[in-house]
């Protein structure tokens, strides 16, 4: 059943999640200013589900119950799946300006699928059948899930094993007849507070000694000895002021959060991989393909920074400068490669063996790579355009205030049909893309998000067939 967005929220409300902000306990995370921005941006998945004009691009019929779903639950079974699932990114984008949160549960979903089916044919287990269980009852509730492969990894020079401390990974702590018992931390989690559900992976390719730390499962997001630590955005606090104009997104955002499992237990039911260490780098080249593309998200915020920069320019005056055109022009074309790149890699997509689709691997690479460099020179070029106010302009408290408001609104007036109040928005929403809460989505998250740019530039290297190449080439200079 596909709720609506108030029903998602309530249905967070009855979560009992151990959660962590400013040193305190957070009673009731639906309730509180900091985080109520990136739950609002979740709901609007569940909202335009069930709007018409949207729900082609959102919602889909499941291949294992044939009931509709939200395309967020659904393991791809068509090229037409993976590029809906880019088309629906953008959109989601354009409406948010923000990282809405749920495509890493999906891309999980879709890597863990088709790696559970392959260790399936070998070792003949049942992973994949314990996997459609979860997946199954995900759709049939309309949850949300993190997806969770990133560890807190420790030095980054030593494997899982050779760590000081060997929970910095997440690993197997005891084996029952029933089920696990996990201990470890996944970083930077996309959404967790806003997740009923958490799937883990391992976050590196593993070898045999690694044994233990070769886990996949699902777990309730308030299970005991699970506690989620929120992060801290830049202006953050913002939010808890009361002002609208000054946090420059006053609806939606994101969040990220350290999850914790303090010997958590996993029952059999919900194990996908355990131990199978030669399948580890399988699903995580799967989970990274398929998440690479889904930057396609970026594309959509960066048409809301492209609008802002034009109203910018159009509120100062300067619309027609030809340097102006020029940069937006600019703006437009990285824009518009980040998408083409992430459409491309859907349509050359192609089943695996178990039925369900991937994104051609290559081309996803170079689609993640455009995002860690585009959206930071889409950045300079808006913050250019904008001018200084957007890092110096008074807040809105002196705004409102009658003290010193009317100099506000005489001393920052651009053009005279715009109202100076129009101006300090576009001011504010500029500055929240590129280095306020905004730009931990829009900015950072581009660099590492699915993994740092060299993790692009191996796979390039390595999906760049160079020999191919070479050949060509002596074939037509007749070598
Ligand atoms: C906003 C945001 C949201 C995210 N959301 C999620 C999420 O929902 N789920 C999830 O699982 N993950 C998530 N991630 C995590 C993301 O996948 C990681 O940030 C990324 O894989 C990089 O890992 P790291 O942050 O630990 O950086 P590091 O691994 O510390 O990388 C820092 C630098 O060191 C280099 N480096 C690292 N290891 C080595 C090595 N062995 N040899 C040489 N160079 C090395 C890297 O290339 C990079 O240049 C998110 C990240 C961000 C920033």
């Amino acid at each position: 059943m596909l709720k609506t967005g108030k029903e998602y929220i309530e249905s967070l409300r009855k979560l009992n999640l151990n959660v962590y902000l400013f040193g305190e306990k957070v009673e009731s995370p639906v309730d509180h200013p900091i985080i109520i921005p990136s739950m609002n941006a979740v709901a609007v998945t569940y909202d335009l589900a069930l709007d018409p004009l949207y729900e082609d691009l959102m919602t889909v019929k499941s291949h294992l119950t044939g009931k509709k779903i939200n395309l967020f639950n659904h393991v791809f079974q068509s090229k037409d799946d993976l590029v809906k699932k880019v088309k629906r990114q953008r959109m989601l984008g354009q409406k948010t300006a923000c990282c809405f949160q749920r495509c890493v549960g999906q891309d999980s979903f879709n890597a863990v699928y088709s790696t559970a089916y392959e260790i399936d044919k070998k070792y003949g287990t049942d992973y994949q059948e314990r996997f459609n269980r979860f997946l199954g009852y995900v759709q049939e509730e309309d949850l949300v899930t993190d997806g969770a492969m990133t560890d807190v990894k420790g030095d980054r020079g030593l494997s899982p094993i050779n760590q000081v401390d060997p929970d910095l990974y997440l690993r197997v702590v005891e084996r029952r007849t029933d089920g696990i018992i996990v201990n470890g931390c996944k970083a930077h989690q996309t959404g967790i507070v806003n997740s009923h559900e958490v799937l883990c992976m391992p976050t590196i390719a593993m070898k045999p000694e690694d044994k233990d730390y070769a886990i996949s499962f699902a777990v309730p997001t308030d299970s005991p000895g699970i506690t989620i630590i929120y992060g801290r955005q830049s202006c953050d606090t913002r939010k808890l002021e009361g002002s609208e104009i000054d946090v420059g997104n006053s609806q939606f955002g994101g969040h990220e959060a350290l999850i914790i499992f303090d010997h958590v237990f996993v029952p059999n039911e919900r194990i996908f991989l355990n131990g199978e260490t030669e399948f580890v780098g399988m699903l995580v080249e799967r989970f990274a393909g398929h998440h690479r593309p889904s930057y396609a998200c970026k594309s959509g915020v960066g048409d809301v920074l492209i609008g802002a920069a034009a109203l910018a320019a159009e509120y100062n005056g300067v619309a027609n400068a030809s340097h102006i055109k020029d940069k937006l022009i600019e703006m437009t074309h990285l824009n518009e490669t980040i998408y083409s790149s992430a459409l491309a890699c859907s349509y050359e997509g192609a089943p695996t063996p178990s039925g369900a689709y991937l994104i051609d691997l290559l081309l996803a690479n170079v689609c993640k790579q455009n995002v860690t460099r585009f959206p930071y020179e889409m950045c300079r070029l808006a913050e250019d355009i904008a001018g200084g106010l957007m890092v110096t302009q008074p807040s809105e408290k002196d705004f409102r205030s009658e003290a010193v408001g009317h100099y506000i609104e005489k001393y920052l007036k651009g053009v005279n049909s715009v109202p100076t109040e129009h101006r300090m928005r576009i001011m504010r929403l500029i500055e929240n893309l590129t280095l306020g809460t905004g730009a931990v989505g829009y900015r950072t998250e581009s660099m590492h998000g699915a993994g740092s740019p060299q993790a692009q530039r191996i796979m390039i290297s390595r999906l760049g067939n160079f020999e191919h190449k070479k050949e060509m080439a002596k074939k037509i200079a007749r070598i």
